[in-house]
């Protein structure tokens, strides 16, 4: 019989989420540094050099891969021949694991967790509670795995039930391009198929947790129909064209996961959850023997990379910018941007919309008009940061409120000049960009450490109860961005992919 103590749990835990907060698994880094080596889209080459530069940073600086440290998920198959030393379920224990991780002092995490989803939304503060599956195996071990997954990927899951004889490759295909590029490609899709609704979703979940090895299958070839479907997807999906971040390119998936099991003969439920730039999970075994450490990688298994030169990259002050001058930038463009930036995101324009409905006044110094909002919640800083990291949210979230925040003062709007986030922007706010001339620029998620160094000053203007959703005001010095929707409506997420895919098909 193996006894497993509580405090060597909750250590473990805690220490795993710390470790997967900045250290990248090493089957991801070589892989999206082989995606980068072959890709030909240089602004997709770019979005993933930035990647890699800034998992290497936080490798280092040991500080978050990613400004959204992740709703915690965590698989613990617990042996029929433990017993526990503790007065605490596991739920508890995975909670007080990750309370301290998220509070700690050296490499604090974002607090993301918002209790009452359906209202008032109200933020736990310290990131529980985790998400757990437990499951009863045999054996004398506890076997845990830690996960951390964002929230931008998270919200493009999808499942339908699909009839028996449907086809699984045609589904994908027709839904991969609906997810846009708020996931943050390039990243994984996992696939669970068959049981019922529930199962396949945890399946698919679970099978994000394997590393990625579609490389070494396809050198020893399929075996099984599962294998075989993984093989096609693959390649059907990354002949898709959308490309790393949706601006079009060579790599959409590094890998496809698939888990199965059976299901009812008139059935076949499908869950594909994908998995973003922000990959983090670890996994360690607990056998009575005290915690357990994942072992820290080398800083070798990083590849140095510098970020090339783009042909137009325009230096571009924020602060006496005139309408002319962002008339004048075309899709693609790379802008340095410096100046005064505000943010806000979901929350703070679901607050500035109640207030206005109520014909109240904004709070002061919240003037977005021929400002430039960023959508960020950042992490906390320490030591001598001036914010943590603090890379782009899904804009998409904020289209509903593009023309509150865009129209002119004289029709009721907020007058904002222009907007910084990351992926694609829907239909209407693509109108109003266009209507009111304005401008959609793009940072790369998933690269939240490196772009936080653009960040040279920062202060809360309103709505501090917020928390990370507060409104900021950021002093920027060269934080790069490429223009995605320029003043006429045209965006990049809409051209690029239609290129690639393209220039796939003919390169055949
Ligand atoms: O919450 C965030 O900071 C980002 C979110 O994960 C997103 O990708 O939209």
């Amino acid at each position: 019989m193996t006894v497993i103590n509580k405090t060597d749990f909750i250590d473990s835990v805690e220490s795993a989420l710390q470790y997967i907060s900045y250290y990248h698994p090493k089957d991801f880094i070589d892989s999206l540094y082989s995606a980068y080596q072959k890709e030909q889209n240089p602004a997709a080459r770019d979005a993933m050099a930035q990647m890699l530069i800034n998992s290497r940073m936080c490798a280092e600086g040991k500080r978050p891969i990613c400004q959204d440290t992740g709703i915690v998920t965590v698989f613990v198959k617990i042996g029929m021949g433990v017993q526990w030393d503790s007065d605490l379920t596991v739920q508890q224990m995975v909670d007080e694991g990750v309370r301290r991780a998220y509070l700690s002092e050296d490499n604090p995490l974002r607090a993301s967790i918002v209790a009452n989803p359906v209202g008032p939304r109200k933020n736990t503060k310290d990131n529980t509670p985790a998400v757990v599956h437990v499951k009863m195996v045999s054996g004398n071990t506890v076997d845990v795995t830690v996960a951390a997954k964002g929230g931008g990927s998270e919200n493009k899951s999808k499942f339908v039930m699909l009839n028996p004889n449907d086809s699984i490759v045609d589904w994908v295909l027709k839904t991969v391009p609906t997810m846009g590029a708020g996931w943050c490609p390039p990243g994984m899709l996992g696939l669970g198929i068959g049981g019922t609704a529930e199962k396949a979703m945890v399946l698919a979940k679970e099978s994000l947790m394997d590393p990625i090895d579609i490389h070494e299958l396809i050198e020893r070839g399929a075996e099984t129909p599962v294998e075989k479907l993984r093989l096609e997807l693959y390649e059907k999906v990354n002949q898709l064209g959308i490309g790393a971040q949706g601006l079009g390119g060579l790599t959409t998936v590094l890998d496809i996961k698939i888990n199965d099991c059976p299901t009812h003969a008139a059935s076949l439920p499908i869950a594909m959850i994908p998995n973003c730039a922000a990959t983090r999970h670890a996994h360690f075994v607990l056998d009575g023997n005290g915690p357990s450490f994942v072992e820290a990688p080398s800083l070798e298994d990083w590849p140095v990379i510098t970020q090339e030169a783009s042909d137009s990259v325009k230096k571009v002050n924020l602060d006496n910018i005139t309408q002319q001058e962002i008339e004048s930038w075309q899709p693609g463009d790379t802008l340095l941007l410096s100046g005064k930036i505000l943010t806000g995101r979901d929350a703070a324009h679901k607050k500035i919309k109640d207030i206005l409905d109520q014909g109240e006044s904004l709070p002061e110094g919240v003037d977005f008009e021929g400002r430039f909002i960023y959508y960020v919640g950042p992490v906390d800083p320490v030591g001598d940061e001036v914010v943590g990291p603090a890379g782009p949210t899904t804009s998409t979230r904020m289209d509903k409120y593009s023309d509150m925040m865009l129209n002119d003062k004289s029709e009721g709007g907020l007058g904002l000049m222009g907007m910084i986030g990351k992926a694609e922007r829907g239909d209407a706010a693509l109108a109003s960009i266009k209507k009111n001339k304005s401008v959609y620029l793009m940072a790369v998620g998933g690269a939240a450490f490196l772009v936080s160094k653009a960040i040279k000053q920062s202060r809360v203007v309103a709505f501090e109860e917020l928390g990370m959703e507060a409104i900021y005001e950021f002093e920027v010095q060269d934080m790069p961005v490429t223009v995605a929707v320029d003043t006429n409506g045209d965006s990049v997420h809409k051209t690029g992919p239609q290129i690639w895919k393209v220039k796939i098909q003919e390169a055949g």
